[in-house]
């Protein structure tokens, strides 16, 4: 038997579209991420469990895991019935990529179950592969930090898929999950298909700044230029008070305020854990919608995937 842990992650960092994802977890140490079991079987069978199990598709055929599996068994050549236990932790179309997480989680496990050792890179090809399957386009920024854990730069050239890079160690990730939920296939759908030459120099500074700013270490630049073109201003409406809460936050002394992912949970980046704190609390009573919603005080989580057992 073994048992796999995969992280949450914020894709976009509210600067790089598709390009910057981060895993992170709660520092209170809870679990933010699903948990994938193995063990061995005479029939195929998936078991969901866990607070977010209600959302999976009834159909086991259309959980991603059982897609996982059958890459697997096409890589092996053989059919090996296993059975399968989710333990589904996190909520779908929230935007801290719970796909991602139960993917990453499955594909890592079943790697050691089947000893098929297959390489990182090799791995995180057939994450990006099973993304694309649910999310409509393949995208790497949520697969890649929860697999790989940290920063991770998507690349996406030859052989070499993601690069992890440093981040800011006393930044506070403050994440708040309304408690509704926002397709990633609508949400990248509703962007536009072409941008001015304006725009993407725009974008393209942003970018070059923020990881210029990253690697000499000038927090105040980084935060500065932490301004997304391409998606954040076209997804905004799609979330309730967006504007009014991000406002807020800075009065609070939050540093930033973003759309996490493709939304519709929200990251606000705090240096000061006080104010942490008191953004926990505003988000709590302000911008939940429901008794589901959630918010987290993080950090970066440098690990990403683990064997828990
Ligand atoms: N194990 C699984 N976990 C999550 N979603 C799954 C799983 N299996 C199948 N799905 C399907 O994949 C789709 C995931 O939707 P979507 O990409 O919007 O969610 P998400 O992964 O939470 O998004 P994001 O990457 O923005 O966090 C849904 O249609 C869902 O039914
Ligand atoms: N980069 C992806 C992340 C989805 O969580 C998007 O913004 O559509």
């Amino acid at each position: 038997m073994i048992k796999i842990y995969a992280p949450a992650s914020i894709g976009n960092l509210g600067v790089g579209f598709d390009l910057l994802g981060a895993a992170i977890s709660p520092i209170d140490h809870n679990f933010l991420g699903d948990c994938i079991t193995v063990c061995s079987s005479k029939i195929f069978n998936i078991i969901n469990t866990g607070e977010f199990s209600t959302q999976l598709p009834n159909n086991m055929h259309k959980n991603i895991v059982y897609q996982t599996w059958k890459i697997f068994c096409k890589i092996i050549q053989k059919k090996i019935p296993v059975k399968i236990i989710l333990e589904k932790n996190m909520p779908i179309g929230s935007g801290l990529g719970s796909s991602a997480s139960s993917i990453v989680a499955s594909t890592v496990a079943l790697n050691i179950f089947f000893k098929t050792n297959l390489k990182k890179q090799k791995l995180l090809k057939i994450m990006g592969k099973l993304e694309g399957l649910v999310s409509g386009s393949i995208h790497y920024d949520n697969v890649a930090p929860s697999f790989l854990g940290g920063t991770q730069l998507i690349i996406q050239e030859k052989n070499i898929i993601s690069q992890k890079i440093p981040m800011f160690e006393n930044w506070f990730w403050v994440i708040a999950w309304p408690g509704s939920q926002l397709s990633t296939v609508i949400s990248r759908d509703i962007l536009p298909k072409k941008y001015t030459r304006k725009t993407c120099v725009q974008q393209n500074k942003n970018i070059a700044t923020f990881m210029h700013a990253i690697y000499t270490n000038q927090k105040e630049l980084a935060l500065q230029v932490m301004n997304d073109l391409i998606a954040e201003p076209y997804r905004i409406p799609l979330l309730k008070n967006f504007d009014v809460t991000k406002k807020n936050l800075l009065k609070l002394g939050a540093r930033t305020c973003h759309i996490s992912g493709s939304g519709p949970t929200i990251f606000s980046i705090c240096d000061d854990y006080e104010v942490a704190k008191t953004s926990e609390t505003w988000l709590k009573k302000n911008f939940l919608q429901n008794k589901k919603g959630f918010v987290h005080i993080c950090k970066i989580d440098n690990y990403g995937s683990k064997q828990v057992r």
